[in-house]
């Protein structure tokens, strides 16, 4: 048996669930082939830890409540120095990191789009009146809701196995997932079609990467600097800006996606909808000189004049 304490140098921190395992190994694969030192067997631990979202599967995360339903647990161990570093999907971190934590580091963004799922139907508009759409997302129901008022959403959880077993007893039409995690999953094949993100708008971050670390972790910082994608970080700081500025409680469904033109210039589309389908609102910036500043100051800026014109009670419907 090798004595891990002397061989190990970098202690990453997860989820188990096999999106979150995949994302850690290409985190430790990245840093093995960026730093010698970390290429050793061993140099690279992965610690799986458990979060609340993990361990409540029965009902809707908006319905559990609550902030870092799948970061708290992995804050802690690495607050408590028993990891280094964390690898999270943006989508699930909260806006307000913290005391003591940074986020150094965003991968290199996947495909942003939700995927349609369905053994009968090629897309929403093939779906007679009536048929059933499985999802978790508050965001996608509410979605889907605004633009077909006549199709049903059920509250589905799952992963992508448990998901395709239930399409296929005929609990539920079709279901959504991100295009990333089935990519990332290696089973892209799993979708049915991509939904162009003019059709549904992602959630703040979807398809992101992020990496957490203690603020005064010089060691690690120095190691991740190689891994960071500074596009991908403009435009995540732009999403979760609005994200923040909303103070979006997990009741109310946020869309946003924020992408550069083929100019250089960047677009940020943000969302509101009632988690009815009743009522979305929406708005844009364009960003001339996107950087994290300018971006930051922009998703702000549209998040609060959604806030406005949403009111208190669109807010927290
Ligand atoms: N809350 C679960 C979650 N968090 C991130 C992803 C997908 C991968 C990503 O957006 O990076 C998923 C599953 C899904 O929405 O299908």
């Amino acid at each position: 048996m090798t004595n891990t304490s002397d061989t190990v140098k970098l202690r990453i921190g997860t989820r188990g669930s096999p999106l979150a395992m995949a994302q850690a190994h290409e985190v430790r694969d990245k840093l093995a082939k960026a730093h010698p030192e970390l290429a050793a067997e061993g140099a690279i631990a992965i610690t799986v830890i458990t979060t609340t979202g993990d361990k409540i599967l029965d009902r809707a995360l908006s319905e559990i409540g609550g902030k870092g339903l799948f970061t708290k647990e992995i804050d802690d161990a690495l607050m408590g120095g028993e990891i280094d570093l964390a690898v999270h999907s943006m989508k699930d971190v909260p806006t307000v990191l913290p005391d003591g934590m940074i986020l150094p580091t965003i991968l290199p963004r996947e495909d942003v789009r939700d995927a349609f799922i369905s053994l009968k139907y090629k897309s929403f508009a093939e779906m007679p009146a009536g048929s059933v759409i499985g999802s978790a997302s508050l965001r996608r129901q509410a979605m889907i809701l605004n633009k077909y008022p006549d199709l049903k959403v059920v509250t589905f959880r799952g992963n992508v196995q448990t998901r395709l077993r239930k399409l296929e007893e005929g609990q539920v039409d079709a279901t959504l997932l991100a295009m990333a995690g089935l990519n990332r999953l290696g089973r892209p094949e799993v979708a049915t079609a991509p939904i162009s993100e003019d059709d549904m708008l992602p959630a703040v971050a979807q398809g992101a990467i992020g990496i957490t670390i203690r603020e005064n972790d010089t060691q690690t910082l120095d190691w991740l600097s190689a891994l960071n994608c500074p596009a991908s970080a403009i435009c995540v700081t732009a999403e979760r800006a609005a994200l923040r500025a909303l103070d979006g409680s997990c009741r109310t469904p946020i869309a946003a996606l924020a992408e550069y033109l083929p100019d250089g210039k960047m677009r940020l589309r943000v969302s509101i909808v009632r988690p009815d389908g009743s009522e979305r609102l929406d708005t844009e910036r364009l960003i001339d000189k996107p950087d994290l500043t300018s971006a930051a100051t922009a998703g702000t800026d549209a998040g609060n004049e959604l806030k406005k014109r949403g009111g208190p009670d669109f807010i927290t419907s």
